[in-house]
């Protein structure tokens, strides 16, 4: 696996980081120094969260077809996931992933169809039985044999898709516009024969001719389909294509809208958002976003997109301090790491190290956060350590430490630690022992404020005296700064 598939581990240059609301689920270099969970500095930021403004992120009241605070999630890790480069589920795979998207709250969860391999169709029967509240769905082909396997396996409904851009129509199945209506009739009414649900989707919607796609939807409408889908097969879409599409779809269906969008251009999950805004019901995801290609929509990143624009509603469907749980699961499965900016989970996602950032996160999260760490489960960390940081940053570790500092004395400290962090990058523990020696330097005497030289002078006989009787591992003269 790979090294930091799990997140757990964090590069050497991060480990100079305080967390500042108290939580501690990620193991941090601090908590090594004894020091994880000390909280000198989240009693401003309860009281000025409540006196935040307005979320000007939320969903505006003129948008009457906005369904961003009314949506599904059709899981599609199991089906779309699968079709990943990377990915081999075994069954056991499948199930612990299907059980914790259930834990978590995904409204469905999409499996591979049952035609692809024996193996693929005797797994969604296992999924099928294990009871979980998410619905299970399969997807298939727009074809017969396709649709009589997938109504035997106990899936609460079936997804059924054929391409109907000129591409696919050419160089995929061959069919054309009045067969491949034909044949979805006629898979429709056979899966709704068996009272389970049913979808229909046009694959590669957005390069299909618009007359021939809003015919075929409004045909399926009318034979009763629960759903049609939209599918960015090819990730060409922007967020005005994707608005005018299904807000025109909306009009034309009474059915609810599905929308599944590859993210070859990275707009993913913009595209999602605008797909809610416009009228769609239900949003394609996978977890880290794996699929064919670079895959689709991912589950965390539109669940950080949909917290922004509601976080009480998101919160309240869905168990969201799984989603680390979730997504290292699935990276461990398919063998990548979580990506370090990963919306929520990148490892340094709640990782706040300008001095400027610094000073305004401490007084109150919301300045520079879009997103509680908190809702979560999850943990704020401000990096301290770096030429970069600010007298406010320290202060707020002085205080995490218990000593007794001025302001002033405190700015002059931070230049130490500053010019210490022009040479490199200065872990938790050398920000803690420089203040320490600071701190003792001025209870002393020995110190007062700008006297870098003596403050030089009590560090290094610090380092001296605390070295071990083994000495310090030597280092060759010239690399001594
Ligand atoms: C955009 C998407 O991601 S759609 C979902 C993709 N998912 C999958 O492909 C599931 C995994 N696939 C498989 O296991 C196999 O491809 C199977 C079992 C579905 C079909 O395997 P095979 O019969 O060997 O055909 P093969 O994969 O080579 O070609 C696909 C066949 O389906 C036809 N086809 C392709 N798309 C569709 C469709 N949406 N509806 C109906 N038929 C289709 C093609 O014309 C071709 O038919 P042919 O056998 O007459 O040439
Ligand atoms: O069934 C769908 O809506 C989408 C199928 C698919 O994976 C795609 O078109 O990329
Ligand atoms: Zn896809």
């Amino acid at each position: 696996m790979c090294p930091h598939a799990n997140g757990d581990s964090l590069p050497v240059e991060q480990q100079d980081m305080v967390p500042v609301n108290g939580l501690s689920s990620r193991p941090s270099p601090a908590k090594t120094n004894g020091i994880n969970g000390t909280n000198g500095v989240n009693g401003h930021s309860s009281r000025s969260r409540s006196e935040a403004p307005k979320n000007p992120y939320a969903p505006r009241y003129a948008d009457f077809l906005s369904n961003v605070s009314n949506f599904n999630i059709i899981e599609s890790t199991l089906r779309e996931g699968e079709q990943f480069a990377n990915a081999f589920f075994d069954r056991e795979t499948k199930i612990k992933i299907a059980k914790a998207l259930d834990a978590f709250g995904v409204e469905y969860i999409e499996l591979t169809s049952p035609a692809a391999s024996e193996q693929s169709r005797a797994d969604c029967e296992a999924i099928c039985k294990l009871g979980l509240k998410s619905k299970i769905l399969t997807h298939i082909r727009c074809h017969m044999d396709d649709a009589r396997i997938a109504v035997e396996t106990g899936v609460d409904g079936v997804d059924v898709v054929i391409g109907t851009s000129s591409f696919l129509r050419e160089f995929s199945h061959g069919k054309d516009m009045a067969y491949i209506t034909k044949t979805a009739i006629e898979v429709i009414e056979y899966v709704k024969s068996k009272g389970i649900e049913v979808r229909f989707s046009s694959e590669d919607s957005f390069r299909s001719d618009l007359v021939d796609l809003l015919s075929i939807y409004q045909t399926v409408d009318k034979i009763g389909v629960n759903r049609v889908g939209v599918a960015d097969t090819v990730g060409c879409a922007n967020p005005r294509q994707v608005y005018d599409l299904v807000r025109t779809l909306r009009g034309v269906v009474s059915c609810d809208i599905e929308i599944h969008l590859h993210n070859d251009t990275g707009m993913a999950i913009a595209n999602a958002y605008t797909a809610l805004e416009a009228g769609a019901t239900h949003i394609d995801t996978s977890v880290l976003g794996i699929g064919e290609r670079v895959g689709i929509t991912p589950l965390g990143g539109l669940v950080a997109c949909l917290y922004a624009a509601n976080p009480e509603y998101v919160k309240s469907k869905y168990n969201l301090s799984m989603l680390r749980e979730i997504e290292n699961l699935v990276a461990s499965a398919v063998e990548v790491n979580v990506p370090f900016n990963n919306p929520i989970t990148g490892y340094c996602a709640f990782t706040h190290k300008a001095g400027i950032h610094a000073k305004a996160i401490l007084n109150n999260p919301s300045t520079y956060e879009i997103l509680k760490p908190e809702d979560f489960g999850l943990t704020r960390y401000v990096s301290i350590g770096h030429r970069l940081t600010g007298w406010n940053a320290v202060k707020s570790r002085v205080e995490q430490l218990q000593l007794e500092l001025t302001d002033e004395q405190i700015k002059d400290a931070t230049a130490k630690i500053k010019e210490l962090a022009d040479v490199r990058p200065q872990s938790m523990e050398d920000v803690d022992t420089v203040l320490r020696v600071y701190h003792t330097g001025i209870k002393s005497g020995e110190l007062v404020v700008g006297e870098s030289k003596i403050f030089d002078k009590l560090l290094s006989r610090h380092r001296e005296s605390s070295a071990s009787p083994m000495g310090r591992t030597p280092q060759p003269v010239d690399a001594v700064a």
